[in-house]
């Protein structure tokens, strides 16, 4: 049975003129990795942080792991760990030390937190760096050692904001991988945003896809391919010989147009159906020589490219 560990409902926050979240109904399963979506400024940190309690929202409920967020936050910090962007480490010391003074701070004796600092190392797969100095990790080391350093408290829940940012590419599949297999080992609930599509693909069950403050679709992939890609079945790329000033505005006035816009000497058009015949008579009718009329086909990335990473909601 699927049980519901982070709900939102209706929930809205407001920044003077800036709405960074609104009207937002999500809801998190126990054991799913879920990806926020979107590019900068979506307000995907500000949902991240109405989660953990540290900002309140506007309108709205947020419950995390059964707790009231913004009422408890500290109860909410005891289930859920947080990776920030940087997590502050003491550079001076090693791996293994830093996470044994976490250990430390958790309530471990020295024993015990050496040979939990011990299997955590070795389950972010940072063995072999645990004797060096965390002034001299990588990006990727610091965020697998920030996550072995939440898992020292076994969190229900893991919520990270933009892991993979400043990582390099064979970096960034380690810690996907790493996440990936933390959540299926230890039965985590895992939520991380993101604003590249190709790294959620890979590991998230469901992704929503947030633009300017408004999740405009979520579900597995596959969901949102046939979701999303609705709207631009029906799309043809057209070339016109003597196109003029015009063409935009009287096609745009044709019944089975759905959208028009022009791309480097090309014309895209958005029809409505299928019919491809209505756009070859309306061309013939208004003695425009169409030279090329050819059908795109968009997969999800492409179209998170063009309407999403812009900025831009769909139409
Ligand atoms: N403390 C604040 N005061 C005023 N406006 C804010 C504040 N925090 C965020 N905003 C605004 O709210 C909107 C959403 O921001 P948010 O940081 O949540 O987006 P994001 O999707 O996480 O993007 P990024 O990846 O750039 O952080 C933006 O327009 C941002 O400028």
């Amino acid at each position: 049975m699927t049980e519901t560990i982070i709900e939102l409902t209706n929930v809205s926050k407001q920044y003077k003129e800036t709405t960074a979240v609104k009207q937002l109904d999500l809801a998190i399963n126990r054991g799913e990795i879920f990806g926020l979506l979107g590019p900068n400024g979506a307000g995907k940190s500000t949902t991240i942080y109405m989660m953990l309690g540290l900002t309140e929202p506007t309108k709205g409920e947020v419950h995390v792991c059964g707790v009231q967020a913004t009422n408890y936050p500290i109860e909410v910090k005891r289930k859920v760990g947080f990776l920030p962007d940087d997590v502050g480490f003491y550079e001076d010391l090693t791996g293994l030390e830093n996470l044994k003074l976490t250990a430390k701070l958790n309530g471990l004796s020295s024993v015990e937190a050496e040979e939990r600092a011990n299997e955590l190392l070795s389950q972010v797969r940072l063995e072999e760096a645990k004797d060096k100095k965390v002034g001299k990790y990588s990006r990727g080391m610091r965020q697998r050692l920030g996550l072995a350093d939440i898992l020292m408290k076994d969190p229900e829940v893991v919520i990270m904001d933009e892991p993979t940012l400043g990582i390099d590419p064979k970096g960034i599949n380690e810690l996907l991988h790493l996440i990936k297999s933390l959540s299926v080992e230890n039965g985590l609930t895992v939520l991380l945003s993101s604003h590249q599509l190709h790294q959620v693909q890979q590991i998230c069950d469901r992704v929503g896809i947030f633009v300017k403050g408004e999740l405009l679709a979520q579900g597995d992939i596959e969901k949102l391919q046939t979701e999303l890609l609705k709207d631009h079945t029906y799309v043809y790329r057209v070339k016109v010989n003597n196109a003029d000033s015009q063409l935009i505005e009287k096609l745009s006035m044709e019944a089975n147009i759905e959208q028009i816009e022009e791309e480097d000497g090309f014309y895209l058009v958005r029809l409505k159906n299928e019919d491809q015949g209505e756009l070859a008579q309306f061309m013939n009718a208004n003695q425009y020589q169409l030279l090329s009329l050819e059908r795109v086909s968009y997969g999800l990335d492409d179209i998170y490219q063009r309407y999403f990473q812009g900025g831009e909601s769909i139409e």
